[in-house]
């Protein structure tokens, strides 16, 4: 390790009355990862946005490499050699372009390179991919690649400006194991050329996989750094949480009444078909890798996309839903994956985005019973632990993992038969994951049955029984009290390797 890519003294950043950061102090050394951990709305994503020239700070100072670094401007802090890659997969690729335009977006946005010179851009780009170790057919559009390769397009765009700091905000939520590994690779390499890294994420996996560093931050301060092998994670974790995880049981129901039962469904032409029970209070999770079928499966729970072959019945009656509006008619909700491009609305406040799938019971012909609304908002902010200042703030005001329990949690506010969520721990800290973990559990306890795609690490935290999907067919089923999880992960991996033949 050499000495500190970036030195960040006393930052501090309010907005109106909210004061987010409160005095920010703080070392990126070259060479290294450095993990940021924080609860949801501690201020990470904040402190990133004035590293990477989105806010200006209200006081303190940053240097890099011992000069003063304020960039006014994204393009600004670019060119000083701050690269941010944010969570969203599409920031960083124009997906008309191919690879090698991409990778030289830079280049030919100020005029250095010619889209036109075709076989010197190629070349170029050669050298921009080898450079990284990026394997990739240089002409493919980039609009046909899976989200792991846009990613690693990305960043290899990135190292064309020669990066002094690469800050990557939950770069893994999107991405299979397979694929995160490759992602971690190139880190590795990165950190080889001594870059200075700076990684912010929820998941402990990533965290000792990638770590040299943690750095835990609590309500705009730093909280804790850890740098002592090994990395001490669970201190880190009660740093950042000001107190120990708290728990929240696990009691596995007897097996009750059948809710759901699909027989002989098929999602896709060439899928095996598969069966499929759920009973009453149950937690069904679904596991497996990215377009292994999880999400098809949801969909045609809800109504989106009817299965090519095979019969559901819900509590004992026919089930086949042609709309997601007969699946509510029939108590079957969906929290679906894509979150805060789909199901939240930017204008609202937080009350009525959590009121919106049940306006109709908050309302009185085409009025809006604000108190009533305003009574199931503030027993929701307090069951799913939303950190705001009042339900009748805007939406955009909470930070991402806060936004992600308004739409998990909306689905909870009134009973269902049979809740479908579809990967609701995106972007959640430990403690809030936890939390919506227990609020799942409670909502099956009361009233529900519930299936849950999720990571396999989350499924175990929750889950009564987990099912393996690969192939857009069950590869595997297993009950979570004895879960033999090498058996587990060769069912995925088993079907990982089917399709890469
Ligand atoms: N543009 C903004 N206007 C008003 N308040 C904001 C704005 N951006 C962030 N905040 C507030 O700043 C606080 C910190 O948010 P930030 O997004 O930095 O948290 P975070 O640590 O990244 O959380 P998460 O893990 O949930 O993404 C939150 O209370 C949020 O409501």
């Amino acid at each position: 390790m050499e000495g500190p890519a970036i030195r960040i003294r006393d930052l501090r950043k309010a907005f109106g009355p909210n004061q987010v950061l409160r005095g920010i102090d703080l070392d990126l050394p070259s060479g290294a990862v450095t993990v940021l951990m924080g609860a949801n709305g501690a201020g990470k994503s904040t402190l990133v946005k004035v590293l990477c020239g989105v806010h200006s700070a209200d006081a303190g100072t940053v240097t890099l490499d011992g000069r003063p670094f304020a960039p006014a401007s994204p393009a600004q802090a670019l060119r000083a050699g701050v690269v941010t890659v944010h969570q969203n997969i599409n920031d960083g690729v124009v997906p008309d372009l191919d690879v090698a335009s991409n990778l030289l977006l830079d280049q030919i946005a100020d005029g250095s390179v010619g889209v036109a010179s075709g076989r010197a851009l190629r070349q170029r780009a050669r050298g921009v991919a080898e450079a990284v170790g990026l394997r990739l057919d240089l002409g493919r559009p980039v609009a046909g690649l899976p989200l792991a390769d846009r990613q690693l397009v990305a960043i290899a765009r990135a190292m064309a400006h020669k990066p002094r700091l690469l800050i990557l905000d939950e770069p893994t939520s999107s991405l299979s194991a397979a694929e995160a590994d490759r992602l971690f690779a190139l880190i590795d390499r990165l950190r080889a050329q001594g870059v200075a890294l700076l990684y912010i994420s929820h998941r402990m996996s990533d965290i000792r996989r990638i770590a040299d560093r943690i750095v835990s931050m609590r309500d705009g301060v730093v909280s804790g750094l850890f740098e002592e092998k090994p990395l001490d994670t669970a201190g880190a974790v009660r740093a950042m949480l000001g107190r120990d995880l708290s728990d929240a049981a696990i009691s596995i129901p007897a097996a009750g009444r059948v809710i759901l039962s699909m027989a002989g469904i098929v999602l896709r032409q060439d899928a095996l078909p598969f069966d499929l029970t759920a009973c009453a209070n149950e937690v069904v999770a679904i596991t497996g890798l990215v377009g292994s079928g999880k999400s098809a499966l949801a969909a045609a729970l809800f109504g989106q996309s009817a299965p090519l072959a095979g019969t559901m019945t819900l509590d004992g009656s026919p089930y086949a839903p042609a709309s997601p509006i007969e699946a509510v008619a029939r108590g079957v909700f969906l929290s679906p994956r894509d979150r805060r491009a789909n199901a939240l609305v930017a204008d609202f406040d937080i009350a009525r985005n959590l009121s919106l799938p049940f306006l109709r019971r908050h309302s009185w012909g085409s009025f809006i019973r604000w108190r009533s609304e305003a009574a199931m908002a503030n027993r929701m902010v307090g069951e799913m632990g939303v950190i705001c200042r009042s339900p009748r703030d805007g939406i955009l005001t909470l930070s991402g993992g806060n936004q992600q329990k308004v739409a998990v949690g909306r689905w909870m506010s009134e009973a269902s038969r049979l809740l479908v969520l579809d990967e609701p721990f995106q972007g959640v800290d430990i403690q809030a994951r936890r939390d919506i973990g227990a609020k799942v559990r409670a909502t099956a306890k009361d009233r529900a049955t519930v299936v849950l795609v999720a990571e396999l690490d989350e499924a175990m935290e929750i889950a009564d029984r987990i099912l393996v999907m690969a192939e857009h067919s069950l590869a595997g089923e297993h009950r979570n009290q004895n879960l033999d999880l090498s058996a587990v992960m060769r069912q995925v991996t088993e079907a990982q390797q089917g399709a890469a033949a």
